[in-house]
């Protein structure tokens, strides 16, 4: 017997509790397929992430279009749509706003009357006990009598009306109806998808990643922006750097300090002794609000310079290390001649546009001096003993992974290395060849044991991690090459260009993105390839292949919203197929509560299901159906003996 086999058993020992399982899980594999939610390219913006979560993408708002549109104003709609966003701050800003207590009281009425509406039809999609999880605790019994009773006999009528008058004067209100829009946001996406790059560039990851903790359920797919904080806690002083460098050029050091407490005055002094104000390294700043100091710019700018000139040298010694990463072209201090202030690259030379050198002997100049030494240390254990951050990592390795398929469809964040013909590259290590799945699956299983080993700084393992943020054969890199060194200090823009893998064109082509859902064994005529990392340019179509590949990089990072004129993607994937929806940029909160400012978005349908998908037809209902089977065993004998 199998171990399925057996925990059904215990779990069902009499013959009618047998029959009770068969006819719930019959009757769920009839409900419609639930919402799926795939966002991307989050960046660090918590604001704009949050709320497209609390809206679900424009889910909330559709289920009350469907519900009250022609009972209630296009203000009032959208006004009713904020309350459930951020029910909190709206009650505030409503009981603030309002004349007399009798106005609010009514307000309260017809509130939670119309809220009870919504909830009921984002509720008919689930079996009562999955609705009951999403309820408040203390609010199960109001909430279900009102949500059970059809109202169609005066009696249940008065029974209806009893409870919501006993819910306002009882003093209840506020709590009942924020708590109910916290079960409608609920109920209106049930599985999220982030495909990768929550962190870099924006101002709060460490918010987003809380959310991502509290929420009911989500999955990963990494991308190559996460791995460079995922290997700073395995270990890694390069991702360290990586990391701190990208959060000085875009003014995000407090990240580090503030929401993760690393103590950064080591680095800071180091920094100050050793580099002065150069333009190529002060921090972008994205918004006119983040106005900041001519000292903090100063320090920010040579902090700068501290980590990406340490990060320089250890590219190098980790490059010499590795020559099976076939990395060289990176390798490029030792082509300075530091007399002159040029560089030799190939066989041109170019001038360099900045001289911030003092730390590297042009005889060893990949060797950090001992101060270097010292600051890179003091970084590795503040890293590994941040406990904040630990703990979101260790949520992100555990519902994290290279890619997933999930109902039919292959989620991850760049690429698959391919060749211009379509076939797989190879990334030879050890005597072995990797590509395509088997490529994903080794190097997830690198990262996972550098992860396990933080204390190790120097192992293939956490050298590897550092290979998944640039190296050419990376599936979440996707490009030949990170021409960092050269866009700080060369003018010349050629240098700079990072070509992408052949996938980002083979990806247009429908026979490609069939190959690919082969390759991960799932159904090339049903499935779909969701990408992110690549944002949309203008003009450009997220949906190709005939529809077999999209890609939805959330375009919420402003650094990119001018070169995408939008505020991104998202994709939705409900019981009727799939959706993307195209969002204009996100102001602010207090617009979004004093003014209804909401982010306009609009759907696209990707495909239509020619029959409403249930259960039955997902994962899940997979699953469903093998414990059906056994289920049915366990009556057949019962029926024997
Ligand atoms: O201009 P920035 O922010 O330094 O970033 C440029 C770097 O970011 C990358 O585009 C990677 O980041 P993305 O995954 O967000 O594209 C590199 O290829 C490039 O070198
Ligand atoms: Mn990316």
């Amino acid at each position: 017997m199998s171990y399925t086999q057996e925990l059904l058993r215990e779990k069902f020992p009499a013959k009618q509790d047998v029959v009770t399982e068969i006819t719930n899980l019959e009757a769920i594999l009839n409900l419609p397929k639930a919402t799926e939610h795939f966002v991307s390219d989050v960046h660090g913006e918590y604001n704009a992430f949050d709320h497209t979560l609390r809206n679900g993408s424009g889910n909330v708002k559709q289920k009350i279009n469907e519900n009250f549109g022609g009972r209630l104003t296009p203000r009032n709609i959208q006004e009713f749509a904020t309350l459930i966003y951020y029910p909190e701050d709206k009650l505030a800003y409503r009981k603030k706003n309002v004349a007399t207590q009798d106005e609010l009281d009514q307000w309260y009425l017809n509130t939670i009357a119309r809220l009870v509406e919504v909830l009921k039809i984002t509720a008919t999609k689930y079996t009562r006990s999955k609705v009951r999880k999403a309820m408040d605790p203390n609010y199960v019994y109001i909430t279900e009598e009102l949500l059970y009773n059809d109202q169609q006999e005066l009696d249940k009528r008065n029974y209806y009306n009893q409870i919501l008058h006993n819910l306002v004067a009882l003093h209840q209100a506020d709590e009942f109806i924020t708590v109910t829009c916290y079960t409608i946001q609920r109920l209106v996406v049930d599985h999220l998808h982030v495909i990768g790059d929550i962190y870099d560039r924006g101002p709060a990851p460490d918010k987003i990643m809380d959310t991502l903790m509290k929420y009911h359920s989500v999955d990963i797919q990494w991308g190559n922006h996460d791995i460079i904080w995922l290997g700073a806690v395995s270990g890694s002083a390069l991702c360290i750097m990586n990391l701190l460098r990208i959060c000085a050029r875009y003014n995000n050091l407090s990240i580090i300090e503030d929401a993760y407490g690393i103590n950064l005055r080591h680095l800071s002094m180091f920094a100050e002794q050793n580099y002065t104000d150069i333009k190529a390294f002060r921090p972008k700043t994205i918004e006119d609000s983040e106005v900041i100091s001519a000292d903090e710019r100063k320090q920010i700018t040579q902090i700068h310079q501290a980590v990406a000139m340490i990060q320089f040298k250890l590219e190098g010694q980790i490059c010499q290390r590795h020559p099976e990463f076939k990395m060289n072209n990176i390798v490029l201090l030792d082509k300075i001649n530091y007399e002159n202030g040029t560089i030799k690259i190939g066989d041109k030379t170019y001038p360099l546009t900045c001289d911030c050198f003092s730390t590297i002997d042009p005889k060893d100049p990949y060797k950090l001096t001992a101060e270097e030494e010292k600051v890179t240390r003091s970084l590795l254990d503040s890293f590994e003993n941040a406990a904040k951050l630990r703990k979101h990592l260790n949520f992100m390795m555990d519902k994290g992974s290279m890619y997933k398929c999930y109902n039919g469809n292959l989620l991850f964040h760049g690429c698959i290395p391919v060749q211009k013909d379509g076939s797989f590259q190879l990334f030879e290590f050890d005597g072995k060849k990797y590509q395509g799945k088997g490529l994903l699956d080794f190097f997830e299983k690198q990262l996972r044991k550098a992860y396990s080993e933080p204390q190790k700084n120097d192992d293939l393992a956490t050298d590897m991690v550092w290979y998944l943020w640039q190296g050419p054969l990376s599936p979440l890199f996707g490009k030949h090459a990170m021409t960092t060194f050269a866009r700080y200090f060369i003018e010349d823009e050629d240098i700079h260009v990072e070509k992408k893998n052949a996938y980002y064109n083979l990806r247009k082509e429908e026979w490609f993105c069939r190959k690919l859902l082969n390759e991960f064994g799932l159904n090339a005529d049903e499935g779909h390839v969701i990408n992110g990392h690549t944002p949309v340019k203008k003009g450009s179509q997220p949906i190709m292949a005939n529809k077999k590949m999209i890609v939805i990089d959330g375009g919420y990072s402003k650094a990119y919203q001018p070169t995408t004129g939008i505020g991104g993607y998202t994709l939705l994937y409900n019981s009727y197929g799939l959706q993307l929806v195209t969002h204009h940029p996100f102001t602010s909160k207090e617009d979004a509560i004093k003014n209804g400012r909401d982010i306009l978005s609009t759907r696209r349908v990707v495909n239509q299901e020619l029959k409403r998908q249930t259960v039955a037809d997902t994962d899940t209902g997979r699953e469903i159906k093998e414990k059906l089977q056994i289920l049915r065993n366990m009556l057949a004998d019962y029926k024997q003996s």
